[in-house]
């Protein structure tokens, strides 16, 4: 059975500073039913959103890391050899459609296909899951709702969601905080002085230009709040900045060289 997270109903909802009208957008799709696809980069806020809102609804939260190994019995559950007797386990899926829970499939296009094929009938006005190896057939419970992520950044022409599932989800787009954003975001989250903080804001938005450059992909704001944390611990800005916001974007040298003369510009 793959590790996957559970939020209680009822848990304080962490901390999530909107950008927009986001939350009003979810709330209104989980008044409706209807399943929410989140798109945006690694690192942005996207989990953070779900369990934020998660909380805020009253309803508990399943989550699941998708990966390429993922298979539909890992979601819906299996057979398994307790005590010597055979006994079925729900998985987070089952377990959410039964409970009427958000259940949050991260990166859903890294999971194998038979996966989405179990999503559609749960996606739709029939809101059922079918177990072939119960022979139920659940209704969803009210407050069910499926709520998956994925990164359309990544350059892989194979993992993209076909149209007849995506086509399931009402979408909702993310991307990086704005300054503005960002840097109450760090501050709170690293425990440094928002002063402190613009300028990594500052450098993260360098980065962040050169996305689809020398970049792949910008740096995230999970990697701005390491470094601010490492430098709110002590850690020399320089050191802190290399490790958290440089090393982990790449192993070209030529290319952190580059990077690091960013860092220079700014902090001198
Ligand atoms: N609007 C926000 N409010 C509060 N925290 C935020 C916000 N945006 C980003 N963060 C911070 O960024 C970190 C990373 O966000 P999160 O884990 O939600 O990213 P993600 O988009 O789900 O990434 P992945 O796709 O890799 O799972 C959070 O732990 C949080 O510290």
């Amino acid at each position: 059975m793959n590790a996957h997270n559970i939020t209680k109903e009822g848990a304080a909802a962490p901390f999530y500073l909107p950008q927009g009208d986001e939350c009003d957008v979810f709330a209104a799709a989980a008044a409706c039913d209807l399943p929410v696809l989140l798109k945006g980069p690694t690192g942005c806020g996207k989990t953070r959103f779900v369990a934020h809102m998660a909380a805020k609804l009253g309803r508990p939260l399943y989550t699941v890391a998708c990966h390429d190994d993922l298979s539909a019995a890992d979601l819906i559950g299996r057979y398994l050899l307790k005590g010597g007797e055979t006994v079925w386990v729900d998985g987070p899926l089952t377990r959410a459609v039964r409970e009427g829970a958000i259940c949050y499939l991260d990166e859903v296009v890294e999971a194998r296909k038979d996966v989405t094929v179990v999503l559609h009938p749960l996606t739709d006005d029939r809101r059922i899951l079918p177990i072939d190896r119960t022979g139920e057939e659940l209704e969803a419970a009210p407050g069910f709702m499926l709520v998956a992520s994925y990164n359309p950044g990544y350059q892989n022409i194979l993992k993209t969601l076909k149209p007849s599932t995506r086509q399931r989800f009402v979408a909702m787009e993310f991307d990086f905080p704005a300054p503005q954003h960002e840097i109450p975001v760090v501050a709170r989250e690293s425990g440094l002085s928002e002063e402190r903080v613009k300028p990594l804001v500052r450098l993260a938005g360098k980065l962040r230009g050169l996305k689809g450059q020398d970049l792949e992909e910008g740096v995230s704001t999970r990697l701005v709040v390491y470094a601010a944390t490492l430098i709110a611990r002590g850690m020399p800005i320089e050191r802190a900045i290399d490790t958290a916001m440089i090393e982990p974007l790449s192993d070209d040298e030529d290319v952190k060289r580059g990077l690091r003369d960013l860092v220079t510009a700014i902090f001198g």
